[in-house]
């Protein structure tokens, strides 16, 4: 890409941002919001799984989303990969047409959404002029660790076995295909380490990744993402990538995001995104979320206008948050808080 070509990068997530006056909303907790659906995603492919049983469901959270203020959705992708749909017995081509199909199913709903606002059209005037809301579709990349699917994402050791090159190997296909299947950005989410945020970097510069994309760490406190790597560190490789355009954290306790927020304004200037979860922790043994001290959707919603004042400019939930949550975000970041 010539330098034209990057500098259109760099401003692609600002001018979003401007267009959505300053700041955006992300989406909520997405294979967690399928299983109060009634999916049962008892399975290594995960929220991948419906992709395959039950697309209708995948459109419909989306739609769900959207209806709750959503500027950006994430695609179903988190946990689908080649290498997880051919240990499912499916072919090479067919794990790709499902990574494909993903990305299909995010701008199908984002289209059911605009069709039926031009419908209700006063979702399409302000100020007597003609506006849309506008809205992303992120293609999600989720980590080695998520493949695994032994709850590695949340610790973040690979053993000394993997490497910076193990990793790309690994994510080389599923990247370009995303990157070519119509979506806006790729969501590099829950990054568990300093060695998986080297692959990515590496991996989008070498391939030529034409779409932007974004990097966000899970973190176990305010200074570490869950390896125990330092949060500076690892934003500061990011940071150092032309082609992310924002970086940030998900999947971590509320309680740790304002202090990760401040840490990582020291080592960029990029947008900065944070999309916690509900504060529970997940239990890879028994497969289930286990109660914290932390609250319920209304405390964490209140957090928000404070991150913003941190120096975030995108916000979201992420595992056991819902469509209810993003509703009282974009109300509280529009100035009235539930
Ligand atoms: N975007 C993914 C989801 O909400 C992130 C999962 S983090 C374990 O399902
Ligand atoms: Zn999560």
């Amino acid at each position: 890409m010539g330098l034209e070509g990057k500098e259109e990068t760099s401003s692609f997530l600002r001018d979003f941002l401007d267009e959505c006056g300053g700041c955006a909303v992300i989406d909520g907790g997405f294979a967690t919001e399928l299983e109060r659906h009634g999916a049962d995603l008892n399975d290594p492919l995960w929220s991948a799984k419906c992709l395959l049983t039950s697309p209708h469901l995948v459109r419909r959270v989306h739609l769900d989303y959207l209806d709750a203020g959503a500027n950006i959705i994430e695609t179903a992708s988190y946990q689908a990969t080649i290498q997880g749909f051919e240990d499912h017995g499916l072919s090479k081509e067919e794990g790709e047409a499902l990574l494909r199909r993903s990305v299909e199913l995010a701008c199908e709903a984002r289209q059911i959404y605009y069709d039926r606002c031009i419908k209700d059209s006063s979702d399409f005037l302000r100020n007597g002029k003609y506006w849309r809301r506008p809205i992303l579709v992120a293609a999600s990349v989720g980590s080695y660790g998520a493949y695994l699917a032994d709850g590695s994402e949340y610790r973040g050791n690979y053993g000394d076995a993997v490497t910076v090159e193990t990793l790309k190997d690994f994510h080389r296909r599923r990247v370009q295909i995303l990157a070519n299947s119509g979506a806006d950005l790729i969501a590099f989410e829950t990054t568990p380490n300093k060695l998986e945020t080297k692959a990515y970097v590496e991996l989008v510069e070498e391939e030529g990744i034409e779409i932007p994309a974004w990097l966000s760490f899970s973190c176990k406190d305010e200074s570490s993402v869950v390896s125990g790597d330092s949060i500076l560190e690892c934003a500061s490789i990011a940071d150092s990538c032309k082609q992310i355009v924002a970086v940030g954290v998900n999947c971590t306790a509320p309680r740790f995001i304002h202090g990760l927020i401040s840490s990582i304004k020291q080592v960029t200037s990029k947008p900065i995104l944070v999309y916690p979860n509900s504060g529970e922790t997940y239990d890879a043994e028994h497969k289930t979320w286990v109660k914290s001290c932390e609250g319920k959707d209304e405390d964490f919603v209140s957090y928000v206008n404070k991150w913003r004042d941190a120096g975030a400019s995108l916000f979201g939930g992420c595992c056991r948050t819902t469509p209810n949550t993003i509703k009282g975000m974009t109300k509280a970041l529009s100035g009235n808080l539930l």
